[in-house]
């Protein structure tokens, strides 16, 4: 069973795919993190993430990269947004992807494209949002745990423009695919949402609760 898991920033996707991968003992992939892997290589080795040769240049990453807690920061996720956007980044990271979903036994993968590029053939898709103020508390409140100080509004700015960013790009821009089913988070406790994945599975396949 492939599972699809789509959805903005602080959406809580990564979240429901985790908890669905535990679930269903499926293996899961955070795909965002593989462009972060990319915007921290352009960062560390001083490069433009606006130009498409140089963020090209960084797919070519150690996978050992993508345990360094550093990717998991907004510094990163707004570059990871910028290097996305190149049609030449994404066509170097779609086998990696593409593999991944389609092992034997299946997989939850989450991220922008899952469900319209990636594995436009997935058992279930799923779309998650949440309102833009309560992503941006979401994740003020996850960086205020890791240490890391910083404004609401700055967080809520931020969210907004890599919303812009991953929603209006060329190519594989963030959307939801006709045929997912759109799950909102907003006003749902960690628990309730993933439960509500839970049975948005059951109902689209014949998996036990
Ligand atoms: N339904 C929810 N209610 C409250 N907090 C949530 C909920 N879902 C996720 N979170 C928290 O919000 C933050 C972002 O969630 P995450 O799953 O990483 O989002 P995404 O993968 O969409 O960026 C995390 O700190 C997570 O624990
Ligand atoms: N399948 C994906 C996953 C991420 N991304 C890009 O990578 C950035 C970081 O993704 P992420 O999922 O790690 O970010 P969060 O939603 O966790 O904040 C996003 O803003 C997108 O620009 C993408 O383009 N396609």
């Amino acid at each position: 069973m492939i599972i699809a898991v789509d959805g903005p920033a602080a959406s809580g996707k990564g979240t429901i795919a985790r908890a669905l991968a535990q679930h269903y003992g499926l293996p899961h992939l955070d795909t965002g993190l593989l462009y972060r892997a990319v915007a921290a290589t352009v960062l560390r080795e001083d490069l433009d993430p606006s130009k498409e040769a140089d963020a090209v240049s960084a797919c070519s990453f150690e996978d050992y990269l993508l345990d360094d807690p550093w990717l998991r920061t907004d510094e990163v996720g707004k570059v990871a947004s910028v290097v996305s956007a190149h049609p030449l980044v994404r066509a170097a990271l779609l086998n990696r992807q593409k593999k991944f979903a389609r092992q034997p036994g299946g997989a939850v993968l989450d991220g922008r494209d899952i469900g319209t590029v990636i594995a436009p053939d997935a058992n279930v898709k799923l779309f998650v949002k949440a309102t833009p103020m309560i992503r941006a508390q979401r994740r003020h409140l996850e960086l205020r745990k890791n240490g890391v100080l910083t404004s609401l509004d700055k967080v809520l700015s931020d969210i907004r423009a890599r919303d812009e960013r991953d929603s209006k790009r060329s190519e594989a821009p963030m959307l939801q695919a006709p045929d997912a089913a759109l799950l909102d988070t907003s006003f749902l406790s960690i628990d309730a949402a993933v439960q509500r994945a839970i049975a948005i599975v059951e109902s689209k396949t014949n998996a036990p609760a």
